[in-house]
């Protein structure tokens, strides 16, 4: 069969044989993988109807749309499958339990607290932090690695629970983004003299999605002005009905400051746990988890706190977490104690890796430190690559000057918290002014966090987003780190008009002026095998320097324009400039036409400041 000619550069065909492609790739990743030009590529699916730039990522459809029409079939792969894929290499999996149901025992819930800025998630966890009966006993200092685990009472029986220690759903939403199913329990932190906040809604709306279960602490009951029905009563509009009115949910009213109601927060929890969720684990199998944090310390090395979900972690086990690898030197609980063991739902501290792995990373212990070696050099190479080819692809205030190089067109998506925001925004943004040669363009705008839709949609347009008082999702997050997309926040808007005023200034095209660099004249013309006329001359003016460029002139005329000294030498040797009064040779590249009285005029072109 023919290959398909398009804009006259010939496409190889597949014939129906398989290209695997990381997700996000571009149409330069697969012509690397096909063997073609990009540039055929994109005018192969321009053809089809789609305009895109060759370092542009392009979505799974397009591209398996594009590989249709060239004969490949396109196997779009997406970090998790690779991954997945890697560790089925060493026979391994990631998340399953093992074993027979029965076999397994009971754990602790583990718990993540989220909730509106300034509403007490921090004090609150400071506070059931010290609730611990354990600590309490042994009077020991915990410290903050990122999780900790606390025994309370209930109904005679001594229960612990394990709070994730940094508060918000950034955290939560990365590792559930990455596929690491950590938190139980929600606790929605309210405060009682503020009511329901945006935040409080996005939390809401992060856990609900994950399907999991909420209990509401109504914080700050201690102040005046608290008013905790009021919260009851707003929080059924989304669904979350207290049990005092019938509904499913837990409330309860605490003061993380004088502490009360602390004690019943956590009898709360292990209730809700003991209701919804039968928590159980295998803990006989090779352990697995996720890594809390991830930090450098000074003398243990890299420290990096971790979440076993299943197995029994011990100290010498061969682990590998994330892109980190190492044999376990020690465990430590909050308190500092070593461990012999962490059972499932236990946060440890775990010395021992030669790397830090980051929040949200998986870990499995395996048979021998040479796979846990290999599992991470494989992942390194991964994260390199992705790197590599999101810079490639990266278009951000910084540089959009080369990206947009063709349309001059700043494309925005704005979402904010409400649409009044939004659309204040968005009009002072448009009473930008900077050059006609440069339009400014809102393709999107909306109320709420920034979803991956919206990153979706920047993809496909080379587009600044703009969070105005909201986050961006944990799914979207992970995309536009992939991708390279620039998400910018604010909660002020003049803050954000200067940064897309300085982005439009800097997009403007730059403005040279000329800069003489000194003048030649042609003494003599030399033949030089190879190379070309060479013009013996005399520096008139200035200083002759190589690589600048040149025109020719003759009898007053300008003959050629557009030239480089593109060789330059005082007698054998070849020299970077030549002064005036002194003699050179200069050659002009393929440019022949040099006669004797001709004047070489050298000069460079300076990029003008603009005001
Ligand atoms: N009176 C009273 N003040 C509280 C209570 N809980 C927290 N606060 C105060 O509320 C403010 C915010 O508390 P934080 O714990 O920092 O709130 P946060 O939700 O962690 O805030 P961010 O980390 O900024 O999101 C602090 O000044 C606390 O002292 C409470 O139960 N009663």
């Amino acid at each position: 069969m023919a290959a398909p000619s398009m804009g006259g550069v010939s496409l190889p065909r597949g014939n129906g044989q398989t290209v695997r492609l990381p997700r996000g790739a571009s149409l330069t990743d697969l012509a690397e993988r096909i063997n073609a030009q990009p540039a055929a590529l994109v005018t192969a699916l321009f053809h089809l109807g789609e305009m895109v730039t060759a370092t542009q990522s392009v979505n799974d459809e397009t591209l398996q749309l594009l590989g249709a029409e060239i004969g490949w079939v396109i196997q779009v792969v997406s970090p998790e499958d690779e991954d997945r894929e890697l560790l089925e290499t060493f026979d391994l999996t990631f998340g399953d339990e093992e074993g027979d149901e029965e076999d397994w025992s009971s754990r602790p819930p583990v718990v993540t607290v989220m909730g509106h800025v300034d509403h007490g998630k921090t004090k609150l966890l400071d506070a059931i932090r010290d609730a611990n009966v354990v600590a309490r006993e042994a009077g020991g200092i915990t410290q903050h690695i990122g999780a900790y685990q606390v025994v309370t009472e209930l109904e005679g029986l001594e229960r612990p629970i394990t709070f994730i220690d940094t508060p918000g759903h950034e955290s939560f939403t990365a590792m559930r983004a990455r596929g690491a199913k950590v938190t139980d329990i929600v606790v929605l932190v309210v405060a009682a003299d503020d009511g329901v906040m945006p935040q409080t809604v996005e939390a809401l709306n992060h856990a609900q999605a994950a399907d999991v279960p909420i209990v509401v602490a109504v914080n700050k009951v201690d102040k005046e002005g608290a008013n905790p029905a009021k919260i009851r009563q707003q929080l059924t509009e989304y669904g979350l009905v207290a049990e005092e009115y019938g509904g499913e949910t837990m409330f309860v009213d605490v003061s993380a400051i004088t502490r009360q109601g602390i004690d019943d927060l956590l009898a709360a929890i292990l209730l809700t746990a003991d209701a919804s969720l039968d928590l159980r684990a295998n803990t006989e199998q090779d352990p697995q988890g996720v890594v809390i944090e991830g930090k450098l310390d000074k003398g243990r090395g890299p420290v990096a706190t971790v979440l076993v979900q299943r197995g029994t972690l011990r100290q010498g086990d061969s682990i590998v977490a994330g892109d980190a690898y190492g044999r376990v030197r020690s465990l430590l609980d909050e308190h500092g104690n070593k461990l012999k063991e962490a059972l499932p739902a236990r946060p440890v501290q775990v010395v021992g890796l030669t790397s830090v792995p980051r929040a949200g990373d998986t870990f499995l212990v395996v048979e021998e430190d040479r796979v846990a070696r290999q599992i991470a050099d494989r992942r390194q190479a991964r994260i390199r690559n992705a790197q590599n080819a999101s810079m490639r692809k990266r278009i951000s205030l910084e540089d959009l000057d080369a990206a947009l190089k063709e349309t001059r067109q700043l494309n925005l998506i704005i979402k904010g918290d409400n649409s009044g925001t939004v659309e204040a925004l968005e009009e002072a943004l448009m009473k930008i002014e900077v050059d006609d040669e440069i339009a400014l363009r809102v393709i999107h705008r909306g109320v709420g966090g920034i979803t991956k839709s919206d990153i979706d949609l920047a993809l496909a347009d080379d587009v600044i987003v703009l969070g105005f008082n909201v986050r961006a999702e944990g799914q979207a997050t992970e995309l536009a780190n992939r991708e390279g997309v620039d998400v910018r926040y604010y909660t002020v808007i003049y803050q954000a008009i200067d940064e897309i005023e300085a982005a439009l200034k800097g997009m403007l095209k730059p403005i040279y002026e000329e800069i003489q660099l000194g003048t030649a004249e042609v003494r003599e013309v030399f033949r030089v095998p190879k190379i070309g006329n060479v013009a013996g001359s005399l520096v008139r003016s200035g200083t002759i320097v190589r690589n600048s460029k040149a025109r020719l002139i003759r009898d007053g005329a300008v003959v050629a324009d557009n030239l480089s000294v593109e060789s330059l030498r005082r007698f054998k040797d070849d020299a970077t400039e030549v002064r005036e009064g002194y003699e050179c040779g200069i050659g002009l590249g393929s440019f022949n036409d040099i006669k004797v009285d001709d004047v070489i005029e050298t000069f460079e072109m300076r990029e003008k400041p603009r005001d």
